[in-house]
């Protein structure tokens, strides 16, 4: 699903290059639970932005679903997102003046899905995230663990092949931590492609497989 060879990456820090990924070499196959650990500033959310093609890696190769994707235009690149990517962040990127409802159909809305099926589509993914009973509650009506399975169930609206997620329990609590990666275990048995990154070793004992980024490399 994902290969990336010798990918490295810099960023211009008060006039001068800090090389943050020095030759990252990863395979994730489809299917795969995948959890990205280590300390804080060593590349983490900057490998999780490439892989999102949020952000652009400098040289190497970097192969999404058997797609070289290098120097997308920007159009490209959200094509590409919206056909096969899901994201998940700490905070949740809610929008605060809509209801739980219209923040999981907001993907379709940009889609051009019709009202009629938003609304069924979107209580549908309710549903499966168990929030179905809280569709009209707006973000600040709802507990972290709820907001995020709202985002969640945003996420999976469009189908992606992946799910990217940014320190999904950061903010949550660890019964409730507990549950999201149960959520996302259930996800991931149903044959979507799970990466995350975390600080817990608990919460990335519950994926798969786990990669180690040190100094800008994978480590292991
Ligand atoms: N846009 C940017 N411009 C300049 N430097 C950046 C930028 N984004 C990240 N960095 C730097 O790159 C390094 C890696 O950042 P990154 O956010 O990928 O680390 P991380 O492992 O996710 O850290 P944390 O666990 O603290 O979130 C850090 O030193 C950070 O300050």
């Amino acid at each position: 699903m994902i290969r990336l060879s010798n990918v490295h990456k810099s960023y211009l820090s008060g006039g001068k290059p800090l090389h943050v990924l020095k030759g990252i070499d990863l395979h994730i196959h489809p299917g795969e639970f995948v959890a990205i650990m280590g300390h804080s500033g060593s590349g983490k959310s900057t490998l999780l932005n490439i892989l999102g093609l949020l952000d652009q890696h400098d040289t190497g190769e970097y192969w999404l679903d058997n797609v070289r994707v290098h120097r997308l235009s920007e159009a490209q690149a959200a094509r590409f997102r919206n056909r096969c990517l899901g994201f998940v962040f700490q905070s949740f990127h809610l929008v605060a003046f809509k209801n739980a409802l219209e923040n999981v159909t907001l993907p379709l809305y940009y889609q051009k899905v019709r009202r009629k099926d938003r609304k069924r589509l979107g209580l549908e993914y309710l549903e499966k995230v168990g929030l179905r009973d809280r569709a009209g509650h707006f973000p600040t009506q709802l507990s972290g663990g709820e907001q995020q399975r709202v985002a969640i169930a945003r996420a999976l609206i469009t189908h992606p092949k992946v799910i990217l997620a940014d320190e999904p329990t950061g903010a949550l609590d660890s019964k409730t931590s507990y549950d999201v990666m149960e959520l996302f275990q259930t996800i991931n048995r149903s044959g979507i492609t799970m990466i995350i990154v975390t600080h817990e070793s608990d919460i990335a004992a519950m994926a798969g497989r786990i990669i180690r980024i040190h100094d800008g490399v994978i480590q292991g």
